[in-house]
């Protein structure tokens, strides 16, 4: 690591360091002072006692980790390290294999909410909603993946087969699709709406991004009721027909409740009745994103000050 670097990283430990002991730090935060430290440490000394995975394990686990992340590019070392032989990263005409981009600094902080549910529980419906009203991106994963087919990508054919067949496409390339739109993007706060539909997926992201979300919204409505929306939906998506939607009803239960469960036991969900009418829906979830909106402000007020953030907002 340079002296320029190395510099701006203890300077980065330093300024946490003084954060913690004023107790304004979220807990994810201490995580992060650590992996910084045994960073520090890694570069500084061939006697480090924190292996290469330990710190990419702790790097999972914090959200302030992000702007390290770029600055040392773990996401390079982890996109290239978990690529299946399948997986095609590409950018513009050109088919090759891509490790990821460091994310840029000035969206270094991002905010990410997971929106899930299955087809048809009115994802899109909420997100739009909540997008008007609280200022989030929306973020769609299906949205994003059928956008880089009709861009004429390499990947294109194989998503497209994917989708067809209501299966999940290699987290690679989903994960590099919603890094590449959240660099992008001008905001700092993302819904990111039917991802991630596996532990994998899951995994994936953490370690790549360095984000853990904030909560997770899910979208609770009956197999028949989803179904009865999916088949009376009429956008004419390949994957909107009985065959498919029994496929994917069957991941969803398979590989994308797990994922639900697993934030569940970290108290991060926000399950919702999603069969009543997308009014009523709504004002269900608005106390929550009010809550988050005024937290937020608070966390913003004192990023300067002396104050300690009461973590997530909770909807019961
Ligand atoms: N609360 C609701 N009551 C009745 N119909 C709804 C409700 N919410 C959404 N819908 C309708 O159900 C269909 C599916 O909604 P939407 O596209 O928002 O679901 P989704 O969860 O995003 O689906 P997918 O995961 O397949 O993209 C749409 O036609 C939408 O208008
Ligand atoms: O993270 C994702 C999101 C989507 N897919 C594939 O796309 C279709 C459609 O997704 P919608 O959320 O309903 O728009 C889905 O069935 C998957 O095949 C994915 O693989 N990974």
């Amino acid at each position: 690591m340079g002296g320029g670097r190395r510099l701006a990283l203890s300077f980065a430990v330093r300024s946490l360091r003084r954060r913690s002991a004023l107790n304004i730090l979220p807990s994810s935060s201490y995580a992060a002072i650590h992996l910084m430290d045994s960073n520090l440490c890694c570069r500084q000394s061939a006697n480090c006692d924190v292996a290469p995975d330990q710190q990419i394990g702790l790097k999972e686990r914090s959200r302030t980790t992000w702007a390290f992340t770029s600055v040392m590019s773990f996401s390079e070392a982890a996109m290239t390290k978990s690529l299946p032989p399948n997986a095609v990263l590409e950018e513009g005409p050109t088919t090759t294999t891509r490790a990821a981009t460091p994310l840029t600094v000035s969206n270094n902080n991002p905010r990410v909410i997971f929106v899930l549910g299955g087809p048809g529980s009115g994802k899109g419906t909420q997100c739009a909603r909540i997008v008007r009203d609280y200022g989030f991106e929306h973020l769609s994963a299906g949205d994003l993946l059928r956008a880089e087919i009709n861009s004429g990508s390499g990947n294109g054919t194989m998503i497209q087969k994917m989708i067809e067949d209501g299966n999940i496409v290699p987290s690679e390339v989903t994960v590099r699709l919603l890094q590449k739109a959240m660099e992008k993007s001008k905001s700092d706060k993302f819904l990111i709406d039917g991802f991630p539909r596996s532990d994998e997926n899951r995994a994936v992201f953490e370690r790549v991004t360095g984000i853990v979300p904030e909560f997770i919204l899910f979208f609770d409505v009956p197999m028949d009721e989803m179904e009865r929306r999916i088949l009376g939906r009429n956008q004419g998506r390949v994957d909107d027909n009985i065959e498919t939607l029994k496929k994917r009803l069957k991941v969803f239960v398979e590989s994308s409740l797990p994922v639900v469960k697993y934030y569940d036991a970290m108290g991060k969900v926000h399950k919702v009745n999603a069969t009543t009418s997308v009014d009523d829906v709504f004002e269900t979830i608005r106390p929550l994103f009010k809550q988050y909106e005024q937290k937020d402000s608070t966390v913003e007020l004192v990023q300067g000050v002396t104050h300690k953030s009461d973590g997530p907002a909770t909807l019961h």
